[in-house]
């Protein structure tokens, strides 16, 4: 069975990622990226879907994992009878080849290890052809292939379609293994990695890419751990980047609330570049603003929500019948049935992330180009009446006028608006002679939310036009610019989210009681929406609320500073996708408006927009 998901850390070479567990065991691998196929699934299920185990065998007493300050690289130390070991686990970024590297370091004493390596292709149903030669092995199903390279004697057992190893780590040894990916057509890698020289490189690419953080207020640790999470969840060679790496991490346990996040939502990557660009991470916009251009390159009508991690259109959902699933949440799904809905906000999101961008310093060759920039705002003056599925993706085929969505398309024609406004001397006249009807249009839909959206009884803005339900989405009504925080119907939002939309202080997305979403089961807190909330009383001014709850958010991560999606304040337990790109998101946006307020200045957003400016 798999570890909690709060003993988990996250590895990665910027193409794909690992887990590796407290108990020594990487229990969800995908190669070559990072939406592939899982050679390790244990994650999803048992040992026998596949998990590289290096581990005492004697009995433990204490286990405890950190990563080397500012990088990926992740150290496990175990105190056990005999002694004390440690191990390092990494993977060097920008290689063609993708490897894991472990090296088994002996810390005190003497202690007796064992290995155990079970790769299972296609999430756990396949089981490779093994083939040994001496310190070396290969390991082939298909179209896949790993060499495995390790530093003493091991025994394949044919029956079990595994390789074991025992061995002693003394004081002052160091052990490396690794696995390298290759394609099964070609011939294997024909050198064992160079570990010690890879993690003294690794090292440093994450030392020198989070020293341009340019966040310098208290969190700062939190802050930088988070960017580097994005940053891993990010894809280098194309620039898209995943919601999170994980698949069917439940948001109820023994539920079926269960997907697929290793695509690129515009959504989540708009706002983990708009999280990016405040850290100081310019280049990874531009790298994300390429990812666009290619992955909605085509008719406006035809864009779509999400992506594979290149842009590819089609991600079938299905099933996986054989993996028992995470604390047995049923069915474990690939894919994503979401990827053809219609989803009015990621116009909005979008354009306001390439609009931050712009702001904080991101050249006019960096930007979105005029001529997208007019087709999106166009899209949206002929669409933005249309009801859609929503920002949390409801799946009840029911069609509503979101509130968030409305804002949303508010957002995007107000983004296009500041554009031109601010930095279209060049731009061409047809862009610059719709700047006229877009302030118009602009209008237009903010009369129309704040006539519709706004529930007089419940004095706040609600999930959909005439809706008495409440919705979290609606908190980044100032964030967005459209309101202040200060707002009356902002406060009354705010109170109406306090008593009706909280658990144990934390933020509920909205009810799953009143059956919108179309799901059998309930769900958790949703942790970005308390991040929102944070972020409504640092604009309000009620700072102490503000710290106190972003406190307790922070108490939420694991020992790493990881994030899941959910949070459960009835069972302290993190739920959802792990390790999730919103809730990172959350804690940077929070944490750099926290400072900024009690540095004095103006947190609101025309006054963050009008700073940043100058
Ligand atoms: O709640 C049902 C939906 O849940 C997932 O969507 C959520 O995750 C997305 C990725 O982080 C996020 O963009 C969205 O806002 C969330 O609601 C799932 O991916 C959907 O298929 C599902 O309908």
């Amino acid at each position: 069975m798999a570890s909690p998901l709060e003993h988990y850390g996250l590895i990665g070479d910027q193409t794909t990622i690992a887990l590796v567990s407290r108990s020594g065991s990487i229990d969800w691998m995908c190669l070559p990226r990072i939406d592939s196929d899982a050679c390790f699934a244990r994650l999803l299920g048992t040992h026998e879907h596949g998990s590289w185990s290096i581990r005492p065998a004697t009995r433990v007493r204490s286990v405890q994992q950190r990563y080397r300050p500012e990088t990926l690289v992740l150290e496990t130390e175990v105190t056990c009878d005999g002694g004390r070991a440690r191990i390092i686990d990494f993977m060097p970024p920008g290689e063609v080849e993708h490897d894991v590297i472990r090296i088994v370091e002996g810390l005190e004493g003497e202690v007796p290890m064992h290995e155990d390596l079970r790769v299972r292709f296609a999430y756990g149903k396949l089981t490779p052809w093994i083939q040994c030669d001496g310190l070396r092995a290969t390991l082939t199903s298909g179209p896949d292939a790993l060499v495995y390279n390790s530093p003493v004697p091991f025994e394949p057992d044919w029956d079990a379609s595994r390789l074991e190893a025992d061995f002693v780590i003394r004081a002052g040894e160091r052990l490396p293994f690794s696995l390298t990916f290759y394609a099964s057509h070609r011939a294997a890698p024909a050198h064992a990695v160079d570990a010690e020289r890879d993690l003294v490189r690794t090292e440093q690419h994450w030392r020198e890419w989070a020293s341009r953080c340019r966040y310098e207020g208290p969190y700062r640790d939190a802050v930088v751990r988070s960017l580097i999470t994005l940053k891993a969840l990010t894809h280098e060679p194309t620039g898209g980047i995943v919601a999170a790496p994980t698949t069917s991490l439940p948001e109820e346990l023994g539920g079926v609330r269960n997907w697929d996040y290793r695509y690129c939502w515009l959504r989540d990557a708009s706002l983990t570049i708009e999280a990016l660009v405040r850290g100081g991470y310019l280049e990874e916009a531009r790298a994300w603003r390429d990812w666009l251009m290619r992955a909605v390159a085509g008719a406006p009508a035809e864009a779509q929500i999400m992506y594979g991690v290149a842009g590819e259109h089609r991600l079938t959902e299905v099933e996986l019948p054989w993996l028992p699933g995470y604390e047995e949440s049923r069915p474990v799904r690939i894919g994503n049935g979401a990827y053809p809905q219609f989803q009015l906000d990621i116009y909005g999101e979008t354009l306001n992330a390439m609009y931050e961008a712009r702001v904080y310093g991101m050249p006019e060759e960096g930007s979105l180009p005029w001529d997208m920039l007019r087709v999106l705002v166009d899209f949206m003056e002929a669409n933005w009446q249309r009801p859609d599925e929503g920002i949390w993706e409801i799946r009840s085929k029911t069609h509503l006028h979101f509130t968030h969505s409305k804002l949303m398309a508010w957002v995007a024609v107000d983004r296009g608006v500041r554009f031109v406004e601010q930095f279209g001397a060049n731009a061409p006249e047809k862009v610059r002679k719709r700047l006229h009807r877009w302030r118009a249009l602009r209008e237009e839909i903010r009369a129309d939310i704040l006539a519709r959206a706004f529930n007089t009884r419940l004095n706040a803005f609600t999930q959909s036009y005439g809706s008495d339900a409440l919705d979290a989405s609606v908190l980044l009504i100032p964030h967005m610019g459209f309101l202040p925080a200060e707002d009356p119907r902002m406060q009354g939002t705010i109170a109406a989210i306090e008593k009706g939309l909280t658990w144990d202080g934390f933020v509920e997305r909205y009810s799953t009681k009143t059956g919108v979403d179309g799901l059998a089961g309930h769900e958790a807190t949703f942790l970005i929406c308390s991040f929102w909330l944070v972020d409504n009383y640092i604009m309000a001014g009620r700072l102490d609320e503000a710290e106190a709850l972003f406190q307790r958010l922070l108490a939420v991560r694991n020992d790493l500073g990881l994030l899941a999606e959910e949070y459960h304040p009835g069972l302290h337990r993190q739920l959802g996708n792990f390790p999730q790109a919103f809730s990172h998101v959350g804690l940077i946006n929070s944490a750099v408006l926290l400072e900024a307020k009690r540095a004095g200045r103006d947190v609101s957003f025309s006054a963050r927009v009008a700073e940043s400016l100058h």
